[in-house]
């Protein structure tokens, strides 16, 4: 699939002066709970309505949502409040009562998109609608299988076309419930630049007092939405309780976020911003030239390791390199997460490059 202008032409035409916010409960709870969130919503950012009506849970016998019942609460919410209405779709039976109850859009969940069979049932299920259709990335870091799942919708005739970034799965606690791993979504957003992306960061964070900055990185990212959950009583809801916010406060997040435009064509703005990039390719093509310069000494120490039949991986001079550089790279600036990022990646390097020589 190729990126196209045309993908972009459903978001364009709802013709929005701020981000795409789709808003509302985790889970389809009550009809009175459904109601009451969506005329709190009515006059706000949001455009589209969400609920869960079938809730994957990581575990048996929790709430699993209300099934098929919600559809009819969403067409409500519809005809009284204007809101247009999603939710996700995990099968084909799900796809068919969606759309019977005219949902406007529908979204794949990450636990669906990692299986290429669920998404083709879903994608014939859905072949050739009108109705908006949106991927969320798989629930591992994987760009190839999210991009497979979206031309897998695509090759279904289906026009209207975009992608949620929620956040992925990690064995190793971070502060974030789904990590989010910013570059992944770089990469979608290089590939597809016209692709609507839309930022999830109630599932990223798990934590409502994390949202506004995880939008905020979002915006400053170019993403063009928002997905956040928001109940009238957050602290009672039947899941995900910890990460949805009060449509006040959703308000209020939205009143707060800074949206900055792509590019600016100011002639000063231009110049400094010239000037700056000129350094950065200096700097960058020190960086590659250093790289390069540091694997030669590997190759070095391949042969004479080769010479005396000794193992490439050297445990403790790698873990005092680690240590001795994270505390340089802080003196620096640089998070600790981060040049140990980079030193891992030179690690494996030098390791590639050691092993040729060894084994060749
Ligand atoms: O010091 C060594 O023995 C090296 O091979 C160099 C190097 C490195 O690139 O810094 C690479 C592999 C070892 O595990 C330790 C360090």
């Amino acid at each position: 699939m190729e990126n196209r202008k045309e993908l972009r032409h459903w978001l364009d035409n709802l013709q929005l002066s701020h981000p795409l916010v789709i808003a509302g409960p985790c889970s389809a709870e009550t009809e009175d709970q459904v109601m009451k969130i969506a005329h709190q919503l009515k006059d706000t950012d949001v455009s589209y309505y969400r609920a869960g009506i079938w809730k994957p849970r990581t575990r048996p016998g929790m709430f699993e949502g209300v099934g098929s019942l919600g559809l009819k609460w969403l067409q409500r919410v519809k005809a009284e409040t204007g809101l247009k209405t999603a939710t996700e779709v995990a099968n084909r039976n799900h796809v068919e009562l969606a759309l019977e109850h005219d949902i406007d859009m529908l979204w794949i969940g990450a636990r669906s998109t990692v299986s290429p069979f669920i998404v083709q049932d879903i994608a014939d299920a859905l072949r050739g609608t009108d109705k908006i259709v949106l991927v969320k990335n798989p629930v591992n870091p994987d760009l190839p299988l999210w991009l497979g799942a979206i031309e897998r919708l695509a090759s279904a005739n289906i026009e209207k076309l975009g992608v949620i970034h929620r956040g992925f799965s990690t064995y190793e606690k971070t502060k974030y419930r789904n990590n989010p791993e910013w570059q992944i979504a770089i990469e979608l957003q290089t590939k597809f630049p016209d692709l609507p992306l839309i930022n999830d960061p109630s599932h990223i964070t798990g934590k409502r007092d994390m949202i506004f900055d995880v939008s905020q990185t979002a915006l400053d990212l170019n993403f063009d939405g928002l997905m956040i959950e928001t109940h009238s009583d957050p602290d009672n809801a039947w899941s995900d309780a910890a990460q949805q916010v009060t449509p006040e406060t959703l308000v209020q997040i939205m009143k707060d976020l800074r949206i900055r435009k792509e590019f600016d064509a100011e002639a000063e703005f231009l110049t400094s911003l010239n000037n700056l990039r000129a350094q950065i390719d200096v700097i960058d093509n020190q960086l590659i030239d250093l790289l390069g310069k540091r694997m030669k000494v590997a190759d070095g120490i391949g042969k004479l390791k080769k010479e005396k039949n000794v193992a490439v991986l050297q445990s403790k001079r790698w873990n005092e390199i680690l240590g001795k550089m994270v505390l340089e790279g802080e003196e620096k600036g640089l998070s600790e997460e981060f040049t140990l990022k980079l030193f891992k990646a030179i690690h494996q390097e030098s390791i590639n490059h050691q092993e040729k020589i060894i084994n060749g």
